[in-house]
């Protein structure tokens, strides 16, 4: 994309671009000259070590880590101060490391909060109940009471509710047993089967394997490697070299 030619940018594809991004948290520099792509119904992994910068990446696009250099776009819009907001009004949703549930409401307030945006589109809160079953069993439950399987349901539904063009989902098997990362890989790639497109970041290879077609290494906040997904034992592989410690 030519960031000087935005008629081109309307109808490109591109769901989310990080053009050469320096970003900092106060005067620590993290993330250097950092560039990433993602394209309508795309599956994209973002991999790496503990630390190299891939919440900063999130946080970025949230406007809560400061953008000094380069450029962030969401949907057609280019941002060059992004705002909290900026994103899910653009069609680009977070479901974020830690889940952050509200303690206080039910799963089924949970998942309302999700369509605050009133994007119209696919999913409803009975479509959330066909995709999660468990979720309609315990609508009326307070939502930090689920297991933490359960309450990372919860957080992609209510992600969903915003009908979101692109998710980010931010270390979404993180502390989960491998039978709910079994489950979680099925329904991320219902989600993608649906039409939306997900940036996956994630330690757990075997997941990315399952659910991405291509993916992103970063080391020391930049990408320092990029290429194709596949469900084989070499890709497995090649991508483990790129987590291990
Ligand atoms: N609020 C903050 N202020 C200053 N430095 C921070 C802040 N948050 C994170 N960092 C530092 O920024 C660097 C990148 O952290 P980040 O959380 O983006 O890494 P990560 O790749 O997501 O790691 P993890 O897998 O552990 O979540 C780390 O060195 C971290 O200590």
């Amino acid at each position: 994309m030519s960031p000087t030619n935005p008629r081109n940018a309307m109808n490109d594809g591109i769901l989310l671009e990080l053009d050469r991004v320096d970003a900092f948290y106060g005067a620590a520099h993290i993330l250097h000259g950092l560039s990433l792509q993602v394209r309508s119904g795309e599956r994209v992994a973002l991999v790496g070590r503990n630390g190299v910068g891939k919440t900063t990446v999130v946080n970025t696009i949230l406007g809560l880590a400061s953008l000094r250099g380069g450029q962030v776009r969401v949907g057609s819009q280019i941002l060059l101060r992004p705002r909290p907001y900026n994103a899910a009004q653009n069609g680009v949703v977070v479901v974020p490391q830690g889940r952050r549930i509200v303690a206080n409401l039910t799963v089924e307030e949970n998942l309302l909060l999700g369509a605050a945006t009133g994007r119209p589109g696919h999913w409803t809160v009975p479509r959330i109940y066909e995709l999660f079953p468990i979720l309609q069993e315990r609508a009326h439950t307070p939502g930090t009471a689920l297991s933490g399987g359960q309450q990372q349901m919860l957080a992609v539904g209510r992600a969903l509710m915003a009908n979101p063009s692109l998710i980010l989902l931010d270390e979404p098997t993180e502390g989960l047993a491998p039978v709910i990362v079994d489950q979680l890989a099925v329904i991320f790639n219902q989600v993608a089967a649906q039409g939306t497109a997900l940036l996956l970041i994630e330690q757990n290879m075997s997941l990315v394997v399952r659910v991405a077609e291509r993916y992103y290494a970063m080391a020391k906040g930049a990408v320092i490697a990029q290429g194709a997904v596949h469900d084989s034992r070499e890709s497995l592989q090649d991508l483990e070299a790129h987590v291990m410690v």
